[in-house]
């Protein structure tokens, strides 16, 4: 692995860490952790509701704070560090851009589903034009082929996007397949490509310098592990990881340790453990923001959240079917399934 590269890290915790409080985060706790990540020296910062601009809503979970509120609050924190934003086209809207880039976020995010890149068109066209670095997220990744992926990320170049990402938003890549990927990825395109990793299977940190390895320019991280799922690439062990490596962040180790212990662990409701469920996600390949709705509706009506899980992975449910959550959980009730 090449100590003379460099990469550029973007820590996710404010907007992927969304999911994991339920979007309750406070501006209180936006200043406090923004403040601590731009004193660390983290490049780039992401305030979002977890599902990305206009999440709010009875589907994804409706915010305790305006995410437009907490947007300015980061802005006006940050001293040095660029804040993005994340956009889902469909959850979000044109204006829901327009507004974040007056407020001064300066690199938009739009995320599609893997097959999808062509609905990010517009949305990316949006984003230069506002004057922001415009950033091509490819979720579910490991749904598609190395092949496949690539025709997709070409789509999203040609748009306009000056990086493109593999997102692992399952957390159920392997090295080999995260490799495979970022490697085809970038030997096709002549932006940069960036990876997002979930830890579900244990593997974030371990696959996020694979894909280092294989040529990777940004690579997203979540403080604490705080995100979807059992949790994103903890930004502070990648830190300490590519300090020991000779890899250079431009993050300072200590402070960065600083800002998981004093400024996430105190918010974060639980330690980001692979638990049985966490696990689950990972193992069926099953998208990581579904899995609090899945523990809700096994709850709500009795069945087992890994056999919801197992079941939303074999019918290759993704982001925006949260609705279907439901209706697996009540059938498997109906055909007697396992019972927590
Ligand atoms: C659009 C929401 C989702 O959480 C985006 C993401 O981080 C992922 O796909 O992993
Ligand atoms: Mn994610």
């Amino acid at each position: 692995m090449s100590a003379e590269r460099a990469f550029r890290l973007t820590d996710s915790t404010l907007r992927d860490g969304s999911h994991a409080v339920r979007h309750q985060f406070t501006t209180d706790q936006v200043r406090t952790v923004v403040g601590a990540l731009d004193r660390a020296g983290v490049p780039v910062i992401e305030v979002t509701h977890g599902d990305g601009l206009g999440g709010s809503s009875f589907n994804y979970g409706f915010s305790h704070t305006s995410e437009m509120e907490l947007l300015r609050v980061a802005v006006d924190t940050a001293t040095s560090a660029r804040i993005a934003v994340l956009f889902v086209p469909g959850i979000g809207v044109k204006d829901d851009l327009r507004q974040a880039a007056d407020i001064g976020a300066k690199v938009a995010r739009i995320a599609t589903h893997c097959t999808e890149a062509d609905i990010a068109e517009q949305h990316i066209a949006l984003a230069k034009e506002s004057g922001m670095e415009a950033v091509g997220f490819l979720m579910m990744s490991h749904m598609i082929s190395p092949e496949d992926l690539v025709e997709q990320a070409k789509k999203m170049e040609s748009y306009g996007a000056d990086c493109v990402y593999v997102v692992d938003s399952a957390g159920a890549m392997t090295m080999d397949g995260f490799k495979a990927r970022v490697a085809a990825v970038k030997s096709a395109v002549d932006v940069q490509v960036g990876v997002h990793a979930h830890n579900n299977l244990s593997l974030a940190v371990a696959n996020s310098l694979a894909a280092f390895g294989e040529g990777a320019d940004q690579i997203d991280a979540c403080t604490t592990g705080l995100g979807a799922g059992a949790g994103n690439c903890p930004t502070e062990v990648l830190v300490a990881t590519c300090a020991k490596s000779g890899i250079e962040t431009g993050v300072d180790t200590f402070a960065m340790m600083d800002a998981a212990q004093d400024a996430v662990r105190p918010i974060q409701p639980e330690m980001g453990v692979i638990d049985r469920d966490g696990l689950m996600l990972g193992y069926a390949g099953v998208y990581g923001s579904f899995l609090l709705h899945a523990k809700r509706a096994s709850q709500r009506y009795g069945v087992d959240t890994r056999d919801i899980l197992l079941e939303l992975g074999r019918r290759g449910m993704v982001g925006g079917q949260e609705d279907m959550i439901i209706d697996v959980a009540l059938e498997l009730k109906r055909e007697g399934a396992r019972v927590r």
